[in-house]
């Protein structure tokens, strides 16, 4: 293995396995294919046998397999890309199979139950650094994945002192620098509380509006939901998410989810508040808060 944190012309790993070749991780397959700098044999397990297939089809990983074990006994990285709810199962059945001194990562969108769900089965002689690149869409699957995928988006990295090596958090920095990202260290508990106001709660929101309209829609027995302008639709490409997903991702993130939606409502009733007595300072004020939240955005995105 080569743990440079910048790019070079060799691969970084021998063999990389990734398991769960989903939009996560056959996007990094893809990206590994691209440019040849990741690593020279990739390897794809999944439970499922059509996406075995696919994956083969799509000639994204050198060899295919249902069995973990096998599949990460020559690995140098095995990066864990299932469901938050599977990880802690699977990575059961990975680690005793890892060779010695070989690097655990995984890409799940929550970190501090991932890691708890983990942390049981860990070896000494194993790396983990757990990580979660901030980029995705509302598909899933092996055909949903893309090299460019993770291209100037962050990669959130949550190294434990005690089971992630300096040289095994270079390694994972450099393999999602090398996917594109920009990487950044937090702890496991800022990250849940970051993620769940940036990421989390908005999806909630996504889901919980369109089964509102939708359930208005039934009992006016009205067409609303085809006369959705832009702004709800932005809504229905989130609540198209995979449900087996964020069902794991809302509760393994329980209570900082629940934390900041308890603000949000408190927040929501201060615009109710300021609509009902025709507070226009107050309402201004919220919209120009978000008009700049979406121009910082996209100056940072630019930069
Ligand atoms: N979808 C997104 O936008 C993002 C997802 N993530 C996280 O990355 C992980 C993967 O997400 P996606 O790629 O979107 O999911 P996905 O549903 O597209 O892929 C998951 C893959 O894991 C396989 N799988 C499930 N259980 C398995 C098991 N027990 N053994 C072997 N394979 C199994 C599935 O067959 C599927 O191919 C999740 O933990 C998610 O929270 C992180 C960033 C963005
Ligand atoms: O599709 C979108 O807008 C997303 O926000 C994708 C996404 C889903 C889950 C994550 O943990 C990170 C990114």
């Amino acid at each position: 293995m080569d743990d440079r944190t910048t790019a070079s012309d060799t691969p970084l790993f021998d063999t990389l396995t990734v398991i769960g070749p989903g939009l996560i991780g056959s996007s990094v397959l893809h990206r590994a294919r691209r440019d040849g700098m990741l690593a020279r044999r990739l390897i794809a397990v999944d439970n499922n046998p059509t996406f075995r297939q696919r994956v083969w089809d799509l000639g994204i990983a050198d060899e295919v397999t249902e069995n973990v074990a096998p599949a990460v006994a020559e690995a140098d990285c095995v990066m864990l890309c299932v469901p938050v709810g599977v990880m802690g199962e699977v990575a059961a059945t990975a680690i005793p199979a890892m060779r010695p001194g070989a690097i655990l990562t995984d890409t799940g969108s929550t970190k501090v139950s991932v890691i708890d769900a983990i942390r049981p089965s860990l070896r000494p002689d194993i790396s983990y650094v757990p990580a979660h690149p901030m980029a995705g869409t509302e598909f899933s699957g092996p055909d949903a994945g893309f090299a460019t995928l993770f291209e100037n988006r962050w990669c959130l990295l949550t190294p434990l002192p005690e089971t992630s090596s300096d040289m095994a958090v270079s390694a994972v920095e450099s393999l999602w620098q090398r996917c594109g990202a920009r990487t950044k260290d937090m702890t496991p508990e800022h990250h849940d509380r970051v993620c769940a106001i940036v990421s989390h709660l908005p999806h909630l929101l996504a889901f919980t509006i369109c089964g509102t309209a939708d359930d208005l829609a039934d009992q006016t027995r009205s067409e609303v939901l085809d006369f959705a302008a832009s702004g709800f639709r932005d809504f229905t490409r989130i609540a198209a998410s995979d449900p087996i997903m964020w069902r794991d991702i809302f509760l393994s993130n329980r209570d900082a989810i629940l934390e900041m939606l308890a603000r949000f409502t408190e927040d929501a009733q201060a615009m109710a508040r300021a609509i009902r007595w025709a507070d226009s300072d107050y309402i201004v004020d919220r919209i120009e808060r978000g008009r700049q939240i979406r121009r910082s955005l996209i100056e940072n995105h630019q930069a």
